[in-house]
Protein backbone atom coordinates (compact mmCIF):
# COMPACT_ATOMS: atom_id res chain seq x y z
CA UNK A 1 0.00 0.00 0.00
CA UNK A 2 1.37 3.35 -0.91
CA UNK A 3 1.60 5.45 2.40
CA UNK A 4 0.31 8.76 2.90
CA UNK A 5 3.72 9.70 4.16
CA UNK A 6 4.56 10.65 0.89
CA UNK A 7 2.66 13.74 1.51
CA UNK A 8 5.15 16.91 2.62
CA UNK A 9 2.77 18.55 5.51
CA UNK A 10 4.87 17.56 8.24
CA UNK A 11 7.99 18.64 6.53
CA UNK A 12 6.30 21.96 5.40
CA UNK A 13 9.82 24.04 6.74
CA UNK A 14 7.41 27.00 7.08
CA UNK A 15 4.76 26.70 9.29
CA UNK A 16 2.35 29.91 9.05
CA UNK A 17 3.77 32.91 11.32
CA UNK A 18 0.35 33.38 13.08
CA UNK A 19 -0.86 29.81 12.75
CA UNK A 20 -4.61 29.10 11.45
CA UNK A 21 -7.94 29.94 12.67
CA UNK A 22 -9.97 28.18 14.94
CA UNK A 23 -13.04 28.36 16.69
CA UNK A 24 -14.58 26.26 19.10
CA UNK A 25 -12.58 22.77 17.77
CA UNK A 26 -13.10 23.97 14.13
CA UNK A 27 -10.74 25.63 11.37
CA UNK A 28 -12.36 28.43 9.20
CA UNK A 29 -11.08 27.26 5.45
CA UNK A 30 -11.59 29.39 2.52
CA UNK A 31 -12.86 27.45 -0.39
CA UNK A 32 -12.28 28.58 -3.96
CA UNK A 33 -13.82 25.49 -6.21
CA UNK A 34 -12.71 27.57 -9.46
CA UNK A 35 -13.45 26.97 -13.13
CA UNK A 36 -14.13 23.73 -15.13
CA UNK A 37 -14.07 20.59 -13.14
CA UNK A 38 -13.45 23.04 -10.15
CA UNK A 39 -16.94 22.37 -8.63
CA UNK A 40 -17.08 18.95 -9.01
CA UNK A 41 -13.40 17.74 -7.46
CA UNK A 42 -14.19 20.07 -4.65
CA UNK A 43 -17.64 18.81 -4.14
CA UNK A 44 -15.46 14.97 -3.69
CA UNK A 45 -13.68 16.66 -0.73
CA UNK A 46 -16.94 18.49 0.70
CA UNK A 47 -18.67 14.66 1.09
CA UNK A 48 -15.18 12.80 2.12
CA UNK A 49 -14.83 15.39 4.57
CA UNK A 50 -18.76 15.03 5.75
CA UNK A 51 -18.25 11.57 6.18
CA UNK A 52 -15.45 11.66 8.17
CA UNK A 53 -16.54 14.81 9.90
CA UNK A 54 -13.75 17.03 9.58
CA UNK A 55 -13.78 19.87 11.78
CA UNK A 56 -13.50 22.22 8.56
CA UNK A 57 -16.39 24.59 7.96
CA UNK A 58 -16.05 26.00 4.23
CA UNK A 59 -15.94 29.74 3.06
CA UNK A 60 -17.11 29.40 -0.01
CA UNK A 61 -16.41 31.94 -2.87
CA UNK A 62 -17.65 30.92 -6.49
CA UNK A 63 -14.96 33.14 -7.97
CA UNK A 64 -14.34 32.89 -11.98
CA UNK A 65 -12.39 33.73 -14.14
CA UNK A 66 -14.27 33.42 -17.29
CA UNK A 67 -15.20 37.42 -17.20
CA UNK A 68 -13.41 40.33 -15.04
CA UNK A 69 -16.47 40.97 -13.70
CA UNK A 70 -15.79 38.42 -11.01
CA UNK A 71 -12.94 40.98 -9.79
CA UNK A 72 -14.74 41.81 -6.16
CA UNK A 73 -15.97 38.03 -5.47
CA UNK A 74 -12.19 37.26 -5.97
CA UNK A 75 -11.34 40.66 -3.84
CA UNK A 76 -13.38 39.20 -0.90
CA UNK A 77 -12.04 35.29 -1.08
CA UNK A 78 -8.73 37.19 -0.62
CA UNK A 79 -10.16 38.96 2.61
CA UNK A 80 -11.24 35.45 3.61
CA UNK A 81 -8.05 33.58 3.10
CA UNK A 82 -6.23 36.58 5.13
CA UNK A 83 -8.92 35.91 7.45
CA UNK A 84 -8.53 32.03 7.69
CA UNK A 85 -4.56 31.85 6.50
CA UNK A 86 -5.29 28.51 4.98
CA UNK A 87 -7.33 27.59 1.61
CA UNK A 88 -8.06 25.10 -0.84
CA UNK A 89 -8.72 25.95 -4.35
CA UNK A 90 -9.25 24.79 -8.10
CA UNK A 91 -8.14 26.53 -10.70
CA UNK A 92 -9.41 29.69 -12.46
CA UNK A 93 -9.38 30.32 -15.73
CA UNK A 94 -7.01 33.07 -17.48
CA UNK A 95 -7.92 34.66 -21.00
CA UNK A 96 -5.63 35.08 -23.41
CA UNK A 97 -6.43 38.21 -25.03
CA UNK A 98 -4.44 41.40 -24.25
CA UNK A 99 -7.42 43.22 -23.36
CA UNK A 100 -8.12 40.30 -21.03
CA UNK A 101 -7.66 40.55 -16.82
CA UNK A 102 -4.53 38.91 -15.45
CA UNK A 103 -4.37 35.68 -14.18
CA UNK A 104 -6.00 35.59 -10.69
CA UNK A 105 -4.37 32.25 -9.78
CA UNK A 106 -1.14 34.38 -10.30
CA UNK A 107 -2.34 37.51 -8.11
CA UNK A 108 -3.08 35.00 -5.72
CA UNK A 109 0.19 33.60 -4.88
CA UNK A 110 1.50 37.51 -5.39
CA UNK A 111 -1.17 39.15 -3.24
CA UNK A 112 -0.46 36.12 0.07
CA UNK A 113 3.06 36.01 -0.90
CA UNK A 114 2.49 31.99 -0.76
CA UNK A 115 5.96 31.97 -2.47
CA UNK A 116 6.60 28.09 -2.42
CA UNK A 117 4.99 25.97 -4.70
CA UNK A 118 5.17 22.44 -4.08
CA UNK A 119 4.09 19.65 -6.42
CA UNK A 120 4.69 16.09 -5.79
CA UNK A 121 5.58 13.60 -8.55
CA UNK A 122 5.72 9.98 -7.02
CA UNK A 123 4.73 6.74 -8.90
CA UNK A 124 1.35 4.65 -7.63
CA UNK A 125 1.20 0.61 -8.17
CA UNK A 126 -2.49 1.17 -9.46
CA UNK A 127 -0.91 3.95 -12.51
CA UNK A 128 1.43 2.10 -14.87
CA UNK A 129 3.31 4.29 -16.45
CA UNK A 130 6.87 4.16 -18.52
CA UNK A 131 8.75 4.27 -15.60
CA UNK A 132 8.57 3.11 -12.05
CA UNK A 133 9.94 4.33 -8.93
CA UNK A 134 9.54 7.80 -9.70
CA UNK A 135 10.19 9.97 -6.65
CA UNK A 136 10.63 13.69 -6.49
CA UNK A 137 9.41 16.80 -5.60
CA UNK A 138 9.61 19.99 -7.68
CA UNK A 139 9.87 23.60 -5.29
CA UNK A 140 9.31 26.59 -7.56
CA UNK A 141 9.16 30.11 -7.04
CA UNK A 142 5.73 31.21 -7.13
CA UNK A 143 5.82 34.99 -6.87
CA UNK A 144 8.08 36.66 -9.57
CA UNK A 145 10.35 35.47 -12.81
CA UNK A 146 8.21 34.89 -15.89
CA UNK A 147 5.12 35.87 -13.77
CA UNK A 148 5.43 39.26 -12.98
CA UNK A 149 3.25 40.19 -15.83
CA UNK A 150 5.24 43.28 -16.76
CA UNK A 151 4.65 43.85 -20.14
CA UNK A 152 4.91 46.30 -22.83
CA UNK A 153 4.95 47.69 -26.55
CA UNK A 154 7.93 49.86 -26.93
CA UNK A 155 7.66 50.13 -30.52
CA UNK A 156 4.41 48.59 -32.69
CA UNK A 157 5.84 44.72 -33.12
CA UNK A 158 8.19 44.98 -30.16
CA UNK A 159 6.78 43.73 -27.15
CA UNK A 160 9.36 43.45 -24.27
CA UNK A 161 8.05 40.89 -21.35
CA UNK A 162 10.05 41.83 -17.94
CA UNK A 163 11.46 38.65 -15.97
CA UNK A 164 12.26 39.85 -12.22
CA UNK A 165 14.52 38.06 -10.52
CA UNK A 166 15.92 38.83 -6.89
CA UNK A 167 18.25 37.42 -4.48
CA UNK A 168 16.12 37.94 -1.38
CA UNK A 169 13.53 35.53 -3.18
CA UNK A 170 15.84 33.03 -4.67
CA UNK A 171 17.85 32.65 -1.27
CA UNK A 172 14.24 32.09 0.39
CA UNK A 173 12.93 29.28 -2.40
CA UNK A 174 16.61 27.36 -2.11
CA UNK A 175 16.35 27.76 1.89
CA UNK A 176 12.54 26.20 1.19
CA UNK A 177 13.78 23.62 -0.97
CA UNK A 178 16.54 22.48 1.55
CA UNK A 179 14.98 22.74 4.46
CA UNK A 180 11.97 20.55 2.88
CA UNK A 181 14.77 18.00 1.80
CA UNK A 182 15.85 17.53 5.49
CA UNK A 183 12.48 17.14 7.13
CA UNK A 184 11.86 14.68 4.46
CA UNK A 185 14.29 12.63 4.58
CA UNK A 186 15.64 13.53 0.87
CA UNK A 187 18.84 13.54 -0.22
CA UNK A 188 19.67 15.92 -3.10
CA UNK A 189 18.77 19.06 -4.13
CA UNK A 190 19.16 20.02 -8.01
CA UNK A 191 18.71 23.76 -9.33
CA UNK A 192 17.06 24.26 -12.58
CA UNK A 193 18.02 27.30 -14.59
CA UNK A 194 18.92 28.92 -17.77
CA UNK A 195 22.02 30.83 -16.40
CA UNK A 196 24.22 29.85 -19.44
CA UNK A 197 21.77 32.27 -21.31
CA UNK A 198 20.09 35.08 -18.72
CA UNK A 199 23.44 34.93 -16.98
CA UNK A 200 22.31 37.69 -14.73
CA UNK A 201 18.57 36.65 -14.20
CA UNK A 202 19.10 33.09 -13.54
CA UNK A 203 22.90 33.48 -12.91
CA UNK A 204 21.76 35.15 -9.63
CA UNK A 205 18.93 32.78 -8.85
CA UNK A 206 22.05 29.85 -9.39
CA UNK A 207 24.32 31.99 -7.58
CA UNK A 208 22.44 32.27 -4.24
CA UNK A 209 21.40 28.66 -4.93
CA UNK A 210 25.16 27.73 -4.34
CA UNK A 211 25.87 29.86 -1.50
CA UNK A 212 22.78 28.95 0.25
CA UNK A 213 23.34 25.10 -0.73
CA UNK A 214 27.50 25.78 1.20
CA UNK A 215 25.73 26.17 4.42
CA UNK A 216 23.49 22.55 4.61
CA UNK A 217 27.04 20.88 3.24
CA UNK A 218 27.19 19.99 7.08
CA UNK A 219 23.63 18.40 6.65
CA UNK A 220 24.72 15.99 4.16
CA UNK A 221 22.63 16.77 1.46
CA UNK A 222 23.76 16.58 -1.61
CA UNK A 223 23.15 19.29 -4.56
CA UNK A 224 23.72 19.70 -8.07
CA UNK A 225 22.04 22.48 -10.90
CA UNK A 226 21.02 21.43 -14.29
CA UNK A 227 19.93 23.62 -17.48
CA UNK A 228 16.06 23.53 -17.83
CA UNK A 229 16.38 22.00 -21.60
CA UNK A 230 18.52 19.07 -20.29
CA UNK A 231 16.64 18.71 -16.93
CA UNK A 232 13.20 18.37 -19.49
CA UNK A 233 15.03 15.00 -21.33
CA UNK A 234 16.41 13.73 -18.37
CA UNK A 235 12.61 13.89 -16.63
CA UNK A 236 11.48 12.29 -19.52
CA UNK A 237 14.33 9.40 -19.91
CA UNK A 238 15.63 9.13 -16.30
CA UNK A 239 13.55 10.98 -14.02
CA UNK A 240 14.72 8.48 -11.04
CA UNK A 241 17.69 10.82 -10.51
CA UNK A 242 15.65 13.64 -9.53
CA UNK A 243 15.15 14.20 -5.68
CA UNK A 244 14.18 17.79 -4.68
CA UNK A 245 14.40 20.36 -7.68
CA UNK A 246 14.07 24.12 -6.94
CA UNK A 247 13.44 26.41 -9.86
CA UNK A 248 12.46 30.12 -11.36
CA UNK A 249 8.80 30.27 -11.62
CA UNK A 250 7.53 29.11 -15.49
CA UNK A 251 10.00 26.38 -15.53
CA UNK A 252 8.08 25.07 -12.01
CA UNK A 253 4.84 25.21 -14.69
CA UNK A 254 6.51 23.17 -16.95
CA UNK A 255 8.48 21.06 -14.75
CA UNK A 256 5.45 20.23 -12.83
CA UNK A 257 3.35 18.85 -16.04
CA UNK A 258 6.34 16.69 -16.95
CA UNK A 259 6.00 15.54 -13.18
CA UNK A 260 2.26 15.49 -13.25
CA UNK A 261 2.71 13.07 -17.08
CA UNK A 262 5.54 11.19 -15.79
CA UNK A 263 3.24 9.57 -12.66
CA UNK A 264 -0.23 9.23 -14.45
CA UNK A 265 -1.73 12.75 -14.92
CA UNK A 266 -2.91 15.81 -13.67
CA UNK A 267 -5.65 14.02 -11.90
CA UNK A 268 -3.62 12.28 -8.96
CA UNK A 269 -0.75 14.83 -8.32
CA UNK A 270 -1.58 17.02 -5.52
CA UNK A 271 0.09 20.18 -4.56
CA UNK A 272 0.39 23.60 -2.56
CA UNK A 273 1.06 27.12 -2.54
CA UNK A 274 3.15 27.74 1.00
CA UNK A 275 4.10 31.11 2.72
CA UNK A 276 5.09 32.84 5.62
CA UNK A 277 1.52 33.48 6.62
CA UNK A 278 -0.51 31.81 4.43
CA UNK A 279 -1.16 28.15 2.48
CA UNK A 280 -3.44 27.73 -0.16
CA UNK A 281 -3.71 24.26 -1.27
CA UNK A 282 -4.61 23.24 -5.23
CA UNK A 283 -3.66 20.44 -7.38
CA UNK A 284 0.16 20.19 -8.69
CA UNK A 285 -0.75 20.47 -12.47
CA UNK A 286 -3.05 23.05 -11.93
CA UNK A 287 -5.68 22.36 -14.68
CA UNK A 288 -9.07 24.06 -15.51
CA UNK A 289 -10.45 21.21 -17.49
CA UNK A 290 -13.14 22.64 -19.26
CA UNK A 291 -12.87 20.10 -22.19
CA UNK A 292 -14.52 17.70 -19.61
CA UNK A 293 -16.27 20.07 -16.89
CA UNK A 294 -19.99 18.90 -15.93
CA UNK A 295 -19.62 15.39 -17.29
CA UNK A 296 -18.64 13.60 -13.86
CA UNK A 297 -15.41 12.30 -15.80
CA UNK A 298 -12.76 14.45 -14.11
CA UNK A 299 -10.32 12.22 -11.50
CA UNK A 300 -10.94 13.97 -8.12
CA UNK A 301 -7.74 12.31 -6.38
CA UNK A 302 -5.22 15.19 -6.83
CA UNK A 303 -7.82 17.93 -5.06
CA UNK A 304 -8.81 14.82 -2.46
CA UNK A 305 -4.57 14.51 -1.62
CA UNK A 306 -4.22 18.09 -1.91
CA UNK A 307 -6.67 18.44 0.86
CA UNK A 308 -5.29 15.91 3.29
CA UNK A 309 -1.98 18.10 2.81
CA UNK A 310 -3.94 20.66 3.67
CA UNK A 311 -5.54 18.76 6.88
CA UNK A 312 -2.19 18.02 8.09
CA UNK A 313 -1.15 21.26 7.90
CA UNK A 314 -3.90 21.88 10.53
CA UNK A 315 -2.59 19.65 12.57
CA UNK A 316 -5.69 17.05 12.01
CA UNK A 317 -3.12 14.20 10.95
CA UNK A 318 -4.94 11.02 11.87
CA UNK A 319 -7.96 12.44 9.11
CA UNK A 320 -5.36 12.75 6.86
CA UNK A 321 -3.64 9.79 7.34
CA UNK A 322 -7.31 7.78 6.88
CA UNK A 323 -8.34 9.60 3.91
CA UNK A 324 -4.90 9.14 1.53
CA UNK A 325 -4.57 5.55 2.72
CA UNK A 326 -8.47 5.37 1.48
CA UNK A 327 -7.27 7.28 -1.86
CA UNK A 328 -4.81 5.54 -2.89
CA UNK A 329 -6.12 2.29 -1.86
CA UNK A 330 -8.83 2.99 -4.51
CA UNK A 331 -5.87 4.45 -6.52
CA UNK A 332 -3.88 0.74 -6.40
CA UNK A 333 -6.56 -1.27 -6.09
CA UNK A 334 -7.21 -0.26 -9.90
CA UNK A 335 -10.78 -1.59 -9.29
CA UNK A 336 -11.94 2.04 -9.79
CA UNK A 337 -10.68 3.94 -12.70
CA UNK A 338 -11.34 7.45 -13.96
CA UNK A 339 -11.15 8.11 -17.66
CA UNK A 340 -7.43 9.83 -17.25
CA UNK A 341 -6.38 6.31 -15.60
CA UNK A 342 -7.65 4.40 -18.72
CA UNK A 343 -11.68 3.54 -17.27
CA UNK A 344 -14.93 4.46 -17.26
CA UNK A 345 -15.62 5.47 -13.46
CA UNK A 346 -17.43 8.68 -12.84
CA UNK A 347 -15.95 11.31 -10.49
CA UNK A 348 -18.62 10.39 -8.17
CA UNK A 349 -17.70 6.66 -8.72
CA UNK A 350 -14.29 7.25 -7.69
CA UNK A 351 -15.58 9.47 -4.20
CA UNK A 352 -18.19 6.83 -3.32
CA UNK A 353 -15.29 4.36 -3.42
CA UNK A 354 -12.95 6.78 -0.98
CA UNK A 355 -16.01 6.75 1.45
CA UNK A 356 -16.49 2.92 1.63
CA UNK A 357 -12.47 2.57 2.47
CA UNK A 358 -12.55 5.00 5.10
N1 LIG B 1 -3.75 27.87 -11.47
C1 LIG B 1 -2.84 27.92 -12.37
O1 LIG B 1 -1.72 28.16 -12.06
C2 LIG B 1 -3.13 27.55 -13.80
C3 LIG B 1 -4.22 27.99 -14.52
N2 LIG B 1 -4.40 27.59 -15.84
C4 LIG B 1 -5.50 28.09 -16.65
O2 LIG B 1 -6.27 26.97 -17.12
C5 LIG B 1 -6.74 27.20 -18.46
C6 LIG B 1 -6.52 26.03 -19.39
O3 LIG B 1 -5.33 25.45 -19.10
P1 LIG B 1 -4.58 24.38 -19.96
O4 LIG B 1 -3.19 24.45 -19.50
O5 LIG B 1 -4.87 24.57 -21.40
O6 LIG B 1 -5.13 22.96 -19.51
P2 LIG B 1 -6.55 22.23 -19.48
O7 LIG B 1 -7.37 22.81 -18.42
O8 LIG B 1 -7.14 22.16 -20.82
O9 LIG B 1 -6.12 20.76 -18.99
C7 LIG B 1 -5.25 19.92 -19.75
C8 LIG B 1 -5.82 18.52 -19.86
O10 LIG B 1 -5.79 17.86 -18.59
C9 LIG B 1 -7.04 17.25 -18.32
N3 LIG B 1 -7.32 17.25 -16.89
C10 LIG B 1 -7.01 18.23 -16.01
N4 LIG B 1 -7.44 17.93 -14.78
C11 LIG B 1 -8.04 16.73 -14.86
C12 LIG B 1 -8.67 15.89 -13.91
N5 LIG B 1 -8.80 16.23 -12.62
N6 LIG B 1 -9.17 14.70 -14.33
C13 LIG B 1 -9.05 14.33 -15.61
N7 LIG B 1 -8.46 15.09 -16.56
C14 LIG B 1 -7.96 16.28 -16.19
C15 LIG B 1 -8.03 18.13 -19.08
O11 LIG B 1 -9.23 17.43 -19.33
C16 LIG B 1 -7.26 18.50 -20.33
O12 LIG B 1 -7.41 17.49 -21.31
C17 LIG B 1 -6.08 28.49 -18.86
O13 LIG B 1 -7.02 29.50 -18.68
C18 LIG B 1 -4.97 28.71 -17.88
O14 LIG B 1 -4.74 30.08 -17.73
C19 LIG B 1 -3.53 26.73 -16.41
C20 LIG B 1 -2.43 26.26 -15.73
C21 LIG B 1 -2.16 26.68 -14.38
O1 LIG C 1 -2.85 31.27 -13.85
C1 LIG C 1 -2.96 30.82 -14.97
O2 LIG C 1 -3.99 30.96 -15.61
C2 LIG C 1 -1.84 30.02 -15.59
C3 LIG C 1 -0.72 29.81 -14.66
C4 LIG C 1 0.05 28.58 -14.93
O3 LIG C 1 0.01 27.96 -15.95
C5 LIG C 1 0.94 28.14 -13.87
O4 LIG C 1 1.43 28.98 -13.16
O5 LIG C 1 1.17 26.93 -13.75
MG1 LIG D 1 0.36 25.57 -15.81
Amino acid sequence: MQRPSLLPIRGLPLLNAYGPVKYGGVYTVTLIPGDGVGAEITDSVKEIFEHVNAPIEWEQYNVSGLTSAGESLFQQAMDSMKRNRVGLKGILFTPIEAASHNSWNVAMRQQLDIYASVVLCKSLRGVPTRHSNVDFAIIRENTEGEYSGLEHQSFPGVVESLKVSTRAKAERISRFAFDFALKNGRKKVTCVHKANIMKLGDGLFLRTFREVAEEYKSSGIEFNDMIVDNTSMQLVAKPTQFDVMVMPNLYGAIVSNIGAALVGGPGIVPGCNIGREYALFEPGARHVANDIMGTNKANPAAMILSATMMLRHLGLDGIADSIATATYDVINSGSVKTADMGGNATTTDFTAAVIKNL
